[in-house]
């Protein structure tokens, strides 16, 4: 606790002696709020478990993340992976993950998404618009305005809009006329892994064990089997010769089930953090009517009206955890000691107290596009990583990006967001690795 090592790195006492402050923060959801409470007591540099410290200091982005390829994925990445295969997320092994991100990396680069993944994308935002009209309607005509639930929606969206372009076959989540989506219980139950995220991976298999055993959830069932069908079939029929993203993993020599297991990771991966994210921007819009007043077809004002919902949204809030290589790593923050953090310890920075820093971004909280139109300093975008960084950020962040544009713009254009309201003051979110909005609905009246 005081003389190892780690000695001299401030945390509270309970963090010196025990992991369990960590897995009961992450587990009731509290953990990127309780970690921001401990920088302010003990600064940038905070101990928050035996072996694993913090930084709140942006300028420790780059040697954790970036530099010569930035430190290895803590192994409870591990505790993401699906049916006993790592998958390109959760995959500790950098030459595994090599064999499979080669095959299909160049169907996430900017240029053949514009060739060829912008229309697709199109398609599925005019439906998604159309549904949302239709709800609009009927929650106006509704005695005392009936909620809808755009969370519902944008996750359809987000499926619909990764399924066309990288299975080359849409889910049809916008054409389920149904207020869930039948992917949701699937995709909240990997969201929900993420409250164990940082157990090790002997007692997180145990765990999981005893709850599907214990507490055997009928919807969760019936929705990871539609979506084993779906992925089942777009794999079956993919030819080796296919430009799909399974196509593509077949032919690069992956087992046909694993190929299946990736296709269910980039669903689960493509509706979350797209789902929330965009449907932040829409609670945040009603908010906000006046911002709609500006052109909002401008590419510059879009742009920052989805930069700023990506820095507020906290689809992924928590720190992404990586392991100090042997020789060690040494750390000096801004006005703070020099530290030496050994080899072998956890360390990471939460994207929730960078993108929450008043220092950095004034007025933290409030939804203002305008600071991307002016004076973007030098640490906003260091410290802004809504995709993470390094070797290991978002594989997908330049089809999300699009995705979100696209969406914003169309809803724009259509008007579709005229008189409409939030219906709660805040969304509150469970802080995991993906995190969960309480209620599981974001919520805007007409
Ligand atoms: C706005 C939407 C999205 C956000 C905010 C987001 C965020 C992130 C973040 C923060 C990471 C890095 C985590 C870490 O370092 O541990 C990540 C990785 C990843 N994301 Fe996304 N993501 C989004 C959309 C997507 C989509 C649409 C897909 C797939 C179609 C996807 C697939 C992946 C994969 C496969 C990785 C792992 C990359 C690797 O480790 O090599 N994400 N994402």
């Amino acid at each position: 606790a005081f003389y190892g090592p780690l000695g001299n790195i401030p945390g509270p006492l309970i963090c010196r002696l025990t992991s369990f402050w960590t897995y009961y923060h992450s587990y009731i959801g509290d953990e990127c709020t309780q970690i921001n409470g401990l920088h302010k007591t003990y600064g940038s540099v905070v101990r928050i478990a035996p072996n694993e410290v913090v930084f709140s200091d942006g300028l420790a982005l780059a040697p954790v993340y970036s530099d010569k390829g930035g430190f290895m994925k803590a192994p409870c990445y591990s505790n993401f992976d699906i049916e006993g295969h790592s998958t390109i997320f959760s995959t500790l092994d950098p030459a595994h993950r090599s064999v499979r991100s080669k095959a299909v990396l160049p169907m996430f680069s900017l240029g053949n998404i514009r060739a060829n993944g912008q229309d697709k994308v199109e398609e599925c935002v005019a439906r998604f618009i159309a549904r949302l009209k239709t709800e609009a309607h009927a929650s106006r005509g509704a005695a005392g305005s009936e909620p809808v639930n755009v969370q519902n929606l944008t996750r359809a969206l987000a499926l619909d809009a990764v399924s066309s372009y990288l299975f080359g076959e849409s889910y049809g989540g916008i054409c389920e006329q149904t207020d869930r989506l039948s992917a949701t219980a699937f995709v909240d139950a990997l969201v929900a892994v993420g409250r164990f995220f940082f157990l090790p991976n002997w007692l997180f298999l145990s765990l999981e064990l005893a709850r599907t055993k214990l507490w055997p959830d009928q919807s969760e069932h019936e929705s990871a089997t539609k979506v084993d069908s779906f992925t089942e079939q777009i794999v079956r029929e993919a030819e080796r010769t296919d430009t799909t993203y399974q196509g593509r993993l077949l032919r690069a020599g992956i087992s046909q089930h694993e190929v299946e297991v990736q296709c269910k990771d980039l669903i689960f991966a493509g509706t979350d953090s797209t789902g929330t994210n965009l449907a932040t921007i829409i609670w945040h819009l009603a908010k906000r009517p006046d911002i709609l007043d500006y052109n909002p077809q401008s590419v510059r004002m879009l742009d920052a009206v989805v930069k700023e919902g990506l820095r507020l949204s906290m689809a992924n809030p928590t720190r992404f955890p990586r392991t100090v290589s042997p020789q060690g790593l040494h750390f000096k923050a801004e006005n703070g000691p020099e530290y030496f953090i050994p080899g072998g310890t956890q360390i990471g920075l939460q994207v929730f107290t960078l993108h929450l820093n008043p220092d950095t971004f004034p007025d933290p909280y409030a939804f203002k596009p305008e600071r991307w139109l002016e004076n973007v300093s030098p640490k906003m975008q260091r410290d802004y990583i809504p995709f993470g960084l390094g070797s290991r950020q978002c594989i997908a962040r330049n089809l999300a990006t699009t995705e979100l544009l696209l969406a914003t713009r169309a809803l724009a254009r259509e008007g579709v967001l005229e008189g409409a309201k939030a219906v709660k003051e805040r969304i509150e979110l469970l802080e995991w690795f993906n995190s969960s909005v309480v209620g599981e609905k974001i919520e805007i009246v007409w």
